[in-house]
This record gives C-alpha cells, structure tokens and sequence, in this order.
C-alpha cells in the first residue's frame, strides 16, 4: 500500500536518540545475521505463491490446512536450497530471527514445524550413527513428527500406555495401543501430512516394562500415502490458535517394526532381547529439553510483534486530551499505556538474553553429556523447565496486555494481536504444562534447601540458601545488584516456607508424595520475602515512573529496532507507516460479506419478517 507515512510516526522517528541499527544488530546476534535475514527474507518475498490475496480466517478449516501446506512445501524447498548454497538448515533452532520470516507466511504456525524442528532433531541427537546416516538422507521420502501425548496422559509420560513388546523371533518390536486412553492425541503434522514418527512407548521385553523410549515407525505409505495396514489415524479438529497445523490422533494395532528402529545412541536391545541401560535414564527426555530451550527465544520475539504493534498504534491513535483545553494526546502520553507497553519492550530483551544464555548453556552442557559427563543435567533440567513456564506465561499475559492496549481495534484479526494471542499462550501448556514444569524447578530447588537445613556443604550457585539461614542478607539497596539480592532472599524465603509445610506435612503422618502435593499451591507461587520496605517499594515505584518517561521519546525508535517487517507483522495496526485507519478500510473491504450491496439472507430470512405484515 502507497502512500505518506503518518506524520506522529515520523515525528517519533526524529525524537529517537540511539542508532537504530546498532541495537537490530544486537538484537540479531550480529550485524552478519541481520545481513543473512533480509537476504533470505528478500527471496522469500518474491514466491508469489507464498502470500495471500485473501485473509486466511476466511477460510474453512481444510482449506487453511490446504493452503498451509502448500506453502510448507514451497518453504521446505527453500530452506534446501539455502541449505546448499551454505547456510545451515540445521541453524533453524538458533535464538536469532534468521527464518522469522514464516510467522508472515503461514501468520499462525508452519505445518511441517514438528517435521522440521522436532523429528529431525531428535533422530540426530538420539539415533546411534548407523541409523543417522540412513535416516537422515536430503532425499528422505520421511515426512515426520514427534508423537508422545495421549488421549489420558500428557504431563505424566510415564503414565503413557503405548507398548513396544519385543519378539525376538522375527527381530521386531509390536507397537500395540491398548485401549482408547492410549491413543495418541496431539502431535503436530500427524493429521494428515506425516508418514513416519517417533512414538514415545513403553518398553516391553520378555514380560519385564523398562520404561519409555524412542522408535521410528512409518505409518502411512510413500506413495499412496494412505495409512498402513494396523494404523488409525487422523486430525483432532479445530483448536483456538494452530490451525494451520494438522494435530493429529494415532493408533497401532500390533503394528510391527523393525529392533533397529528404537533410537540407539543412548540405550540398546540386542537381537537376543538383551538391554543394554543408558547413561542417565532421563536421556529420553532430551528433545523435550531442547525444545524447552528454543522457546524461550521464540517467547521473546512473539513479544517484540505484540511490541512492535501496539506501541506504533499507540504513537498513532490520537484520544482524548490530558488538559482539557488541550488538542486529544497520542495515547502513547498517557503513563499508564507506557506502563503496558514498556515493559512488554523490556520482557522481550529480557528472555532475548536469557534465551541465549541457555541456549549456549545447552551446547555446553550436551557436550559434557557426549563426553559421558551428565553433571550438570539436573540444573539445565531446573532452569528450562522454570524458564519455558515463566516465559510462556509472561508473554501470553503481555501479549494480551497489548492487544487490551489497543482498545476495540486490538479485537481485531487483522490487528493480528488475537492470532499472536492464541500461538503464545498455546506454549504455556506444550512442551510441558506450566505448573507441571514449576513442580520440577522446586524440587530441585527444595532438594538443595534440605542440604542447607541440615548445614551440609552446598555448591557456589546455592549459597545465598547458607546465607538466608544465617541471616546474612544484606539490608535492601536501590540498585540493580540489590534487587537481584532482593530475588535471591524471595527464592530463599519462599523454598524455606515451602520446604516447612512438606516437614509439617511428613510430621503429621503424611506419606512423601501427599506431603508435597499439599505444599504444591507454596511451591509454585512467588511471595515477598526480602527485606524491601514500604518506603523502599514507594521509592522503586517513583524510579519506575522516571523511568517510563525516559523511556517515551525512544519508544518507537524502540520496537523499529526490532526491524519487523510489515509482511511478518501482518497488521493493519502496526505497519512501520502507521497508516492504520486506512489499512482498517482496506482490510474490511476484503471481507465476503461486503461482496453483494444486498446479502442473500436479506431475501430469505430478514424480509419475510420484517415485511409481513406490509406485503
Ligand atoms: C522458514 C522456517 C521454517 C521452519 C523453522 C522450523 C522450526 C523451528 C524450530 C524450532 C521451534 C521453535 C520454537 C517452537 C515454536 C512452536 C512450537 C510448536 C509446536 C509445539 C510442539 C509441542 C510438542 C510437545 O508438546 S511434545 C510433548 C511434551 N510433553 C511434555 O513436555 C511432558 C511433560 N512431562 C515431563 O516432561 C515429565 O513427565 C516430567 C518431567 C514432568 C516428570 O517426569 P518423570 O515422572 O519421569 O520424572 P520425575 O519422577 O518427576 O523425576 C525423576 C527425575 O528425573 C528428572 N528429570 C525429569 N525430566 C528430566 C529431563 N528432561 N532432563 C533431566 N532430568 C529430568 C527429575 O528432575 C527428577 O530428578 P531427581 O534427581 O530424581 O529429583
Ligand atoms: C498446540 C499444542 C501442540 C502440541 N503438540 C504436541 C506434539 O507435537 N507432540 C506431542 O506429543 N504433544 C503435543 N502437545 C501436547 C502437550 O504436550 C500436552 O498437552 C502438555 O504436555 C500438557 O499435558 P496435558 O494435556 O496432559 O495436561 P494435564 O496434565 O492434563 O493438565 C491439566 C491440569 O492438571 C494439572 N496437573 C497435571 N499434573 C499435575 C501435577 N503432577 N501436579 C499439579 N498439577 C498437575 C496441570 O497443571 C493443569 O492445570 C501439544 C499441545 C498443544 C496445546
């Protein structure tokens, strides 16, 4: 769309006192990834193919699978040949905005996401090299997912039903699905795209369960496409966000697969059915720790689009003055947006950093792992499952602090802001439910307490616990270092607090597992426990105010920084020309039900009525 860029907008641009640029290419992990995006964001734009005419909620719910799909495979294409031409497909995982690029094409989620990140992935990190390399061929016909959750357990996977019995006279493994709950329930592609998976089951040899691993089973053929013999499988129905991707159900019946499709790396069956037991029996999970890793990354970037949208509204939409004798205010001047906005800005930075900061704790602690050293497993356990849960949960809250931020207009679809709503808050539950993965930090966490109750030695990341038994803590300090002490004491106090209802619990007679189930509400929640006082907090809170002012006339400058692109933002509010009235009407006029000056309904059923008497 043509046209001069709104004039609050480019008055914005000039206030802006940082070099743009500089922070993007902070923001990219280097100026050389911003340089990679927009070349491959450039090619991209040109395949007509891969963007619409019409807006995709005016679809049905096939027609957005069809269309998804279609473009998957354009993409995949693509990736292939960036592949070639040296730039690593295996990049995909990296916490930069490299492939950014498709949440514009597919506005919601790329249907071979799971095929893609997931099921490739987990063959290469979990398969031994034999089955690497030939599995992992560019000219695989696999198109695969990750199938774990059922019907009746999802966060307690060792409760999944699935088994994979071993027969050593025919040197397979039987993939049965016992009954209805067992069926698997979820898994993305798996609708009607997959023709291979990775089932997580249940390992049965010679009558003795040894728990969950990892096979490779085909499903469907590769040519017909049409599900095997002994499989059932289909697509789960719509759901309020991903519907672009084909979530899927699966069930075996005796289905049959080769002992050398369990993943091997780690943990082996012999062709006599002997277990050969892996390093550490939590290896299995690994996908799941990596995955929880990335989206950390992928939480922050959702955030700078919810950004990026609302705060260029913001600087746009003019109402009501402040003084009423004074011309309406862009509702960016009111504090109280500022609050909304500004610290959606700064959550983004803050798990943009933090997300790298796993990621390369996770390169670091893998390597350990291929070296035979699982050490520092159980913290990078600790830290992912509270990270994924906290960050989900901060983004789908701002995410919706923006979309509420833009008033009617954020109800939008093509605001976009509903749409990046419904893709966030799906990761507070994926990938391992919120409180779920919480329970696992304070485990941890209460794990280290008992060692400083009991004045045993505690490692250097645990002796702030030493120093809130001792009453070491410093008083409260206005500064950054002293609000991170002000964090250690709350985590202190809160685990203590927690850690003495469980004693109280196991006291009273209560069995372990009760005790904790009892302490569960204590050991998820967050309270103040530091030494900050009334004042202190009254002085933070005037700080804060000081600083949203600071804050406003680099705001734009701010989420332009992000250097989103219209086509990826896909929003009528939040293009870089702030043309967004404009934008609205074209919007609207897309819509079927301006195609006839008359609906059809109007003769059928609103004139009868309305006329009745009168004809
Ligand atoms: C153009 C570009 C194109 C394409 C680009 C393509 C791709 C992009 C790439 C990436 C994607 C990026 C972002 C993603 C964005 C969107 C995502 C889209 C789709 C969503 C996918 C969702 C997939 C899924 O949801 S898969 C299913 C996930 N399921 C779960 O997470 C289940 C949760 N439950 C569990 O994990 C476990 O049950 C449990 C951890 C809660 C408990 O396990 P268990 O009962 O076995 O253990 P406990 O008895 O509680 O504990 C025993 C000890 O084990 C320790 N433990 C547990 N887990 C682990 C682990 N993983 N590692 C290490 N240790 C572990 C635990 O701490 C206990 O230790 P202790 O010492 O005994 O205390
Ligand atoms: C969009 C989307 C995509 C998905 N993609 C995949 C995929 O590709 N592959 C795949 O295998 N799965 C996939 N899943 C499934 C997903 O991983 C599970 O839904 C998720 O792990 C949560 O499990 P659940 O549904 O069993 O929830 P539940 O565990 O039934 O949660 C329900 C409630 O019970 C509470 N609860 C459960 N256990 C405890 C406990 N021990 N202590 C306290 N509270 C508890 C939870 O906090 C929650 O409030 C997907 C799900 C979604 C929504």
């Amino acid at each position: 769309m043509g046209g001069r860029v709104n004039e609050d907008l480019i008055k914005e641009r000039r206030k802006c006192t940082f070099d743009i640029k500089e922070l993007t290419h902070i923001i990219d992990c280097g100026e050389e990834n911003t340089i990679k995006r927009k070349q491959i964001d450039n090619y991209i734009l040109n395949i007509k193919e891969l963007w619409d005419d019409v807006p995709e909620e005016y679809l049905s719910h096939k027609e957005r699978y069809e269309n998804a799909i279609k473009k998957a495979f354009i993409v995949l294409k693509v990736l292939r040949q960036l592949h070639t031409g040296n730039i690593q497909i295996t990049d995909h995982r990296t916490p930069t905005n490299v492939y950014s690029i498709q949440d514009g094409i597919f506005r919601n989620v790329n249907p071979l996401l799971i095929h893609i990140g997931l099921f490739w992935s987990t063959i290469a990190a979990q398969a031994s090299t034999e089955q690497q390399a030939e599995w992992l061929q560019p000219d695989s016909s696999m198109i695969g997912t990750y199938v774990q959750t059922e019907l009746g357990h999802g966060s307690f996977i060792r409760g999944i039903e699935t088994t994979a019995t071993y027969d050593s006279t025919t040197d397979e493994f039987i993939l049965h699905t016992p009954r209805l709950s067992a069926y698997k329930w979820w898994p993305g592609g798996l609708g009607n795209t997959a023709n291979a998976c990775l089932v997580m089951a249940q390992l049965y040899i010679n009558g003795t369960c040894h728990g969950l691993h990892i096979f490779l089973a085909q499903i469907r053929d590769f040519d017909t496409h049409k599900p095997l013999p002994g499989i059932k499988v289909g697509e789960i129905g719509p759901k309020m966000g991903f519907n672009t991707a084909d979530n899927g159900f699966l069930g075996f019946d005796n289905h049959r697969i080769p002992r050398t499709n369990m993943l091997m790396k780690n943990v082996q069956v012999l062709r006599d059915g002997t277990y050969v037991k892996p390093k550490h029996d939590k290896l299995t999970y690994g996908s799941m720790l990596l995955t929880r890793v990335t989206l950390i990354s992928d939480l922050a970037y959702q955030l700078s689009k919810a950004a990026t949208i609302a705060v260029r509204y913001s600087a746009v939409r003019r109402q009501s003055p402040i003084k009423s004798n004074e011309p309406e205010r862009q509702i960016l001047d009111f504090v109280s947006q500022q609050h909304k906005l500004f610290i959606t800005i700064a959550s983004s930075h803050v798990y943009r950093v933090v997300g790298l900061w796993m990621w390369n704790s996770h390169k670091r602690v893998t390597a350990d792992i291929h070296e035979g050293n699982m050490g520092q497993l159980p913290e990078l356990h600790a830290l992912a499952c509270c990270l994924k849960a906290i960050s989900s949960r901060d983004a789908s809250a701002l995410v919706e602090q923006c979309r509420l931020a833009c008033g009617g207009h954020g109800y939008m679809m093509a605001s976009n802001l509903p749409q990046i709503y419904a893709y966030t808050t799906a990761a507070v539950t994926y990938e391992g439910e919120y409180t779920v993965l919480l329970l696992q930090t304070a485990r941890y966490l209460v794990k280290f307490w008992r060692l400083a109750a009991e004045h045993k030695p505690l490692p250097q990341n645990f002796a702030y616990f030493e120093d809130y038994i001792k009453k070491n803590f410093e008083q409260w300090r206005n500064s950054p270092e002293g609000i991170i002490e002000g964090f250690k004491a709350i985590v202190a106090g809160k685990t203590k607090a927690a850690y003495d209802t469980l004693q109280c619990n196991l006291r009273n007679g209560r069995e372990f597992e009760e005790a904790w189930n009892m302490a569960s509400v204590q050991l998820t929640n967050a309270s103040e426990y530091s030494t900050i006082s009334r004042n202190d907090i009254e002085a933070l809170q005037s700080r804060y105010e000081e600083l949203l002012a600071l804050i406003r006339p680099n705001a734009v400058g701010l989420v332009d920084a992000f250097d989103i692109r219209d086509e990826v933002l896909c929003s009528t509010l939040g293009a870089y020309d702030g043309r967004v009235y404009e934008r609205m009407m074209e919007e609207a006029s897309k819509s079927p039900l301006n195609e006839d000056v008359v609906n059809e309904s109007f003769h059928k059923y609103i004139r009868p009525v309305t006329m009745k008497n009168k004809l």
